[in-house]
């Protein structure tokens, strides 16, 4: 039976979305914005197959246990949603270098829903695969989009899904993306439990939530303007608040090493010194430097040069999901 492939890409947040009002459906408290990047994508297959139980190979490795389990449950979910009773082989590779805290987690559950649902038989739109993809993983609903995407909360599972930004079509703000590798480790601990320890315990976190309305509507009146400096500064703002209410929980924690503390003084050496570059985390030491496009060849050679031993990986805004031939 015919074999459907499907390619998604990394997306990074600039507003984040960091806690659930619903676990289950994964409906976050506030709105977030992202953009979905060039370099980073999962590339997954989905064919039909007569056995009794779902496969998934991924990166070459045949899979069992949890990782074959999260597969299939989340295969579940979209059957369930779409009535569907086909089972399917699953053939996931990432060219997302996850040791560098580049979660494939996005790209491949939006990867994974595009090619299922193909695989199916259905031509679903758009709002309906972000749903989908968002019960996999919440950042996976900005996936299915290109460029700047917004995750709308809504209230319930037919009400939260992403939708790309009109300025996509409409502005070209020059905009590129430097991830710093500053650690390969693995972190301790997960968004998911991060997020969950953070919501039921911190006592900054109502107003890490209040603080996301007003930066949404900052930065997209910034994305309108073209206005990159505006963008960055109000992107680095909102990840040292979602930071922030890390540390205000119980028990309290970071994701911050010292390498991270040594990479943000370098961006903030190069601002000193005029150049335009700003940072976000997200739920790992690493930092994602905020740059134009046309500047970020030179700012990663300043960059690599204060700091000599750090892998960096340039990446610029990348397309929406789409079905591709096999
Ligand atoms: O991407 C952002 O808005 C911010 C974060 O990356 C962390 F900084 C959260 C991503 O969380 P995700 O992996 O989507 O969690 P899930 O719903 O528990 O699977």
């Amino acid at each position: 039976m015919q074999t459907y492939t499907a390619i998604a890409h990394t997306n990074i947040a600039l507003i984040k979305y960091w806690g659930k009002k619903d676990d289950k459906f994964i409906i976050p408290f506030n709105n977030s914005l992202s953009l979905t990047l060039d370099r980073f994508y999962t590339k997954t297959s989905a064919q039909p197959i007569t056995a009794a139980t779902d496969s998934f190979v991924l990166d070459g490795q045949a899979q069992s246990g949890a990782a074959l389990s999260k597969v299939t449950s989340f295969l579940d979910i979209l059957r369930a949603e779409t009535g569907s009773t086909q089972r399917l082989a699953i053939n996931s590779t990432n060219h997302v270098p996850t040791a560098a805290g580049l979660a494939s987690s996005a790209s491949g559950f939006a990867a994974l829903t595009l090619a299922s649902c193909a695989a199916f038989g259905l031509q679903l739109p758009r709002r309906t695969l972000s749903r989908l993809a968002r019960r996999g993983s919440g950042s996976a609903c900005r996936s299915i989009y290109g460029g700047f995407v917004e995750w709308k909360k809504g209230q319930d599972d037919l009400t939260s899904f992403a939708t790309p930004l009109a300025a996509n079509e409409q502005v070209d703000l020059d905009i590129a993306m430097i991830a710093l590798v500053v650690s390969a480790q693995a972190k301790k601990v997960t968004s998911r439990q991060g997020m969950a320890t953070t919501v039921a315990t911190s006592p900054f976190y109502p107003a890490f939530v209040k603080s996301c309305e007003t930066d949404l509507l900052a930065i997209k009146q910034a994305i309108d303007a073209q206005d990159l400096e505006k963008v960055g500064q109000i992107a680095e703002s909102n990840a040292l608040k979602m930071h922030a209410t890390n540390l205000g929980a119980t028990p309290p924690f970071s994701y911050f090493l010292p390498e991270t503390l040594v990479a943000i003084a370098a961006i903030q050496q190069l601002r000193a010194k005029g150049f335009l570059c700003y940072f976000t985390m997200d739920a790992g030491p690493n930092v994602k430097v905020i740059c134009r496009g046309q500047e970020a060849l030179k700012i990663q050679a300043e960059l690599q040069a204060l700091l000599p031993n750090t892998e960096m990986l340039l990446a610029y805004p990348g397309p929406g999901a789409k079905i591709v031939n096999s």
